[in-house]
């Protein structure tokens, strides 16, 4: 699992899904506008919201990739697949790819999520390699799923309406005062509202090991930690590096300052790296 420590890049982002709501007014659309408004501290760079018929997916970005056409809510071609997420997804390029004959209206890392439902059902989830909470909506059968990283990382919460809607939220906030009832929806899960279910997606083979039996390899360690840090440096905005004091802080920091100079964010803003630390005054 990634430090704490590594940039906030991409643990930000709002999301806010209403489903089933029975009820198309302006009053409540209104409503769920203002609810998603609290989640505004987590991206100050766009507010998007799409409603399909009783359903609402709202959006509050913070553009780490494609900042200029990657706002949400994402849709496949015909926009019969809407898609909100916060969260960065690593692999992308590769998932495009395998994708060729769909066509992509932006850049954003996120849109290939919308694309890879189409061509695969829910089942794409353990493709990505990222960190991710998302919620979809297919409007042709009016099904909807969401799902949460393998560790965690990226927060969502999960609620139930007295008029028999399901609310997704990056924050308790948007939803607490809504929803009789709510949870933090488990990592590495998947709901589906053809199965009314939350099932476990991240199924590792060592889940089921009682003790892990890899020989301590520190190569491996070193190869695998910086490789960690390498594909988080995705992103066409500045970032830094928070700094503890600690080991692992210092490491991070001095694997992204040796691979700078090779990004794409480095022909821009340069390659000086960023670092931030928090200090107390006693
Ligand atoms: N902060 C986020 O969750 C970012 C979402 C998406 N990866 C983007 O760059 O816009």
């Amino acid at each position: 699992p990634p430090s704490p420590e590594v940039p906030p890049a991409g643990t930000m982002c709002g999301i806010l899904a209403v489903l089933g709501v029975g009820d198309v007014s302006l009053a409540k659309r209104s409503r769920i506008i203002e609810l998603s408004r609290r989640l505004r501290h987590r991206g100050p760079d766009w507010s998007g919201i799409h409603s399909f018929e009783d359903c609402y997916l709202a959006h509050q970005r913070l553009a780490i990739v494609d900042p200029t056409s990657g706002d949400q809510p994402l849709y496949n071609e015909d926009k019969t697949v809407v898609v909100t997420v916060n969260g960065e997804i690593y692999n992308h390029e590769e998932l495009k790819a395998k994708l060729k004959h769909h066509k992509f209206q932006t850049g954003s890392d996120c849109e290939v999520i919308a694309h890879l439902y189409e061509e695969y059902g829910e089942e794409f989830v353990d493709m990505l390699d990222g960190m991710f909470s998302f919620v979809l909506l297919d409007t042709r059968d009016k099904s909807f799923i969401a799902a949460r990283d393998a560790i965690g990382i990226c927060p969502l919460y999960m609620g139930w309406g007295l008029d028999g809607s399901v609310w997704f939220s990056s924050e308790m906030k948007a939803l607490s005062d809504d929803c009789e009832r709510f949870i933090s929806f488990p990592p590495g899960h998947l709901y589906s509202s053809k199965t009314g279910g939350l099932r476990r997606w991240y199924n590792p083979p060592w889940f089921s090991e009682s003790i892990p039996s890899a020989p301590y390899d520190p190569l491996l360690i070193r190869e695998s930690f910086e490789k960690a840090v390498i594909k988080r440096l995705m992103t066409d905005v500045p970032f830094g590096v928070l700094l503890s004091g600690g080991l692992d802080s210092s490491l991070v920091a001095s694997v992204v300052s040796r691979h700078l100079a090779e990004t794409k964010v480095a022909r821009q803003w340069g390659n000086k790296l960023h670092t931030f630390c928090i200090g107390l005054k006693v």
